[in-house]
Parts: C-alpha cells; sequence; structure tokens
C-alpha cells in the first residue's frame, strides 16, 4: 500500500518535470527578444557578485543596512548550498537531454536551447539566483523610509519587488538552469526564512559568538557526513556535476565557482564570518560620514578583489575550499565588525 504512494508520487513528480519543460520552451519561444536583459540578471545579480559588488555598494548607505544584508544573504545563500548539496534536483535541460537520450522514455516533444550560461554544475532546487534576490529585495525594502507611509507608496514597492522577482524567474526560465517550481520554492522559502529571523533580529544580533561558531562548525561537519554517507549508500555526491558535464554542449563553459561543493564552501565561510562577529548589536549604530563609508569600502573590495584574483585553483580542490572558506569569512567578518569599528573611530 504505502509502496503503491510512494510509486504514485513519483510518478506525478516526473509528469510534473515534464509538464514544467513546456514552461521553459514558451519562455525561450516567445520572450527571445528580452535575452541581453536576461543574460544580464543572472550574470550579475548572482549570489557571488551580491556578496562582492552589490551588498558593499549598498552598505555605502549605512552600517546596519550593511549588516543585515550581509546576515541574511549569508544565511539564505548557505540554506540553498545545503540543499542543492543534500539533494541535487533535475535541472530542465538535463532532464530533457536525457529523455531524448533513453529508448524506452515517452519523448516530450520539446526543444530547449542551451546556452553558455546554462551550464550550472549544481541541482536546480532550490533557485540559487531567485533565493538571494528575493532576500536583497526584502531587506532593502524593510530599510525604505516608505515603508510605514502611505498605503500607495507600499504597493508601488511591492509592485517593483514583484517585477524584479519575475525578471529573475524568467532569466532562470529562459537560460533553461531551473523550472518554475524551483525558482517559486526559493522565493518562498527565502521570505519565510527571513520573516522568522526577522521577529528575532536583536536577539540574534546579541548572541555571543561561542554557540553560533560552534554551530557553522556543526554544520560543516554535517556537510563532511553527507558526502560519505552518500559514498556509504552508493548515490554519487557528485551527480549534479556529471549531468553537467554531460549535457553541457561546451566543458569550458562550465565554472569551478558553481559547484556545489564550491558553494558550499563559500557560504559556509560567510556564515562563519557573521558568527565570530557576533555581537554586533552596538556596532550596527555606528555612525560614519557617507564619504568615509565609500572609501572603507571600496579598500576592502579591492583587497577581496586582489584574493579573488590568487584564488589557488590548480593546487588541489582541498587549497581551493579551504582558501575560498576563509577568503569569504574574512570578507564578511570585515564588512560587519571590522569596518564600522575603525570608521568609528576616524570620524
Ligand atoms: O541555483 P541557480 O540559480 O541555478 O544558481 C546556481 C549557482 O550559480 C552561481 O553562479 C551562484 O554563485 C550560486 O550561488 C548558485 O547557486
Amino acid at each position: 500500500m504505502d509502496l503503491n504512494v510512494l510509486r504514485l508520487a513519483a510518478d506525478y513528480y516526473h509528469k510534473l518535470l515534464n509538464a514544467e519543460l513546456h514552461i521553459n520552451e514558451w519562455v525561450q519561444d516567445r520572450l527571445f527578444i528580452a535575452e541581453p536583459v536576461f543574460r544580464f540578471v543572472s550574470v550579475y545579480l548572482e549570489p557571488s557578485n551580491l556578496f562582492n559588488v552589490l551588498i558593499p555598494l549598498l552598505g555605502v548607505c549605512g552600517q546596519d543596512l550593511l549588516t543585515h544584508l550581509v546576515y541574511a544573504l549569508s544565511l539564505v545563500s548557505a540554506v540553498s548550498s545545503f540543499e542543492k548539496w543534500i539533494y541535487p534536483e533535475w535541472r530542465p535541460l538535463w532532464r530533457l537531454r536525457e529523455l531524448y537520450a533513453n529508448q524506452h522514455a515517452i519523448r516530450p516533444g520539446i526543444a530547449l536551447q542551451s546556452h553558455d550560461l546554462s551550464c550550472e554544475t549544481s541541482g536546480g532546487l532550490p533557485c540559487g539566483h531567485s533565493m538571494a534576490w528575493t532576500a536583497l529585495l526584502m531587506v532593502i525594502s524593510m530599510h525604505l523610509p516608505i515603508t510605514r507611509r502611505s498605503f500607495a507608496s507600499r504597493l508601488t514597492m511591492y509592485i517593483m519587488i514583484g517585477c524584479c522577482m519575475l525578471c529573475m524567474w524568467l532569466s532562470r526560465l529562459y537560460l533553461a538552469t531551473e523550472y518554475l517550481h524551483q525558482c517559486l520554492l526559493a522565493t518562498y522559502i527565502a521570505i519565510s526564512l527571513l520573516s522568522s529571523c526577522q521577529r528575532h533580529l536583536n536577539y540574534l544580533y546579541a548572541q555571543r559568538r561561542f554557540w553560533p561558531v560552534l554551530m557553522v562548525l556543526l554544520l560543516v561537519y554535517l556537510a563532511i557526513s553527507i558526502y560519505f554517507i552518500k559514498l556509504h549508500l552508493e548515490i554519487d555526491p557528485h551527480w549534479s556535476v556529471r549531468q553537467a558535464f554531460k549535457w553541457c554542449p561546451e566543458p569550458t563553459y562550465m565554472r569551478h565557482e558553481s559547484s556545489p561543493i564550491f558553494l558550499l564552501a563559500r557560504d559556509l565561510g560567510n556564515l562563519m564570518g557573521v558568527a565570530i562577529a557576533l555581537p554586533v548589536d552596538q556596532l550596527r549604530n555606528y555612525d560614519s560620514k557617507c564619504s568615509h563609508r565609500f572609501v572603507g569600502i571600496a579598500i576592502v573590495e579591492i583587497l577581496n578583489y586582489i584574493l579573488r584574483l590568487f584564488t589557488p585553483k590548480q593546487h588541489g580542490r582541498f587549497l581551493f575550499l579551504a582558501y575560498e572558506f576563509m577568503r569569504n569569512a574574512l570578507h564578511s567578518l570585515i564588512l560587519v565588525k571590522l569596518l564600522p569599528k575603525l570608521l568609528h573611530r576616524t570620524s
């Protein structure tokens, strides 16, 4: 009985995935005119760029906003990477190609175009771009002075956020990197996570660093354990990378930086940085001149850029991951802890 239910659910799930391919096809067929916009959105608003460019830029407006952005995006991005590590879901192009390669499968009669940007190496669920983008928009909206004003200004704000979100979803659907449900679920998870955190924000900011650091270390341990558990269960931990290798038209399109294990190192590094920075309840209210903030943040980001250029990609995976973990930890630690202290002292 139970097995039948499971079989039915799996059957329904695969039918849903096949049906959703039509949505990707529709977006590619009808909206090709907006391809430059979709490319721009997927390339420049991807989570790494948000961390390295957009968040520091927005942080010039105030330390409170910067701290909130770093915290929210580190958390949301880590949840996304963990999910991708535990259960990498299909991406539309992989699934479509597999269906055509399998002689016994029913072919859906759909054609999807593959792009250089379609060669992602992590699983599809949840859409990392949509999750980080939702978190960024939510945090900005919480800091806008219009939030408490008239209904009309709030409505305008929500409509604008909705349009920005829609643009990201369409971009991912157009590049055939995500199914629609992966984009919708990503936005839903980001909103629920941030709403729950928002209620306890002051408490979280006031925490001492011991327990948060321990929790991040436990997460690192969990990530490593998942790897070995998968090996033990004969599940390929690098399934998504292999799928990408199999179906990407040109292997040079694939980037080290988007492999699931790298994403985990990056996001756990960011989380470690914010955990070490705790408590930050006083620091986020430190005031400093906008021009001072701009210069301070510019210097941090130039140094971060130089460190990124020197990423040791050719000396083995372990060094690469350790370096990324530490660089990201240092980056977020400086942004939320050292920078406000330094700027406060100079002003
Ligand atoms: O999950 P998506 O939207 O397909 O993106 C895949 C990955 O793309 C990378 O470019 C991002 O840095 C990651 O954070 C993201 O997870």
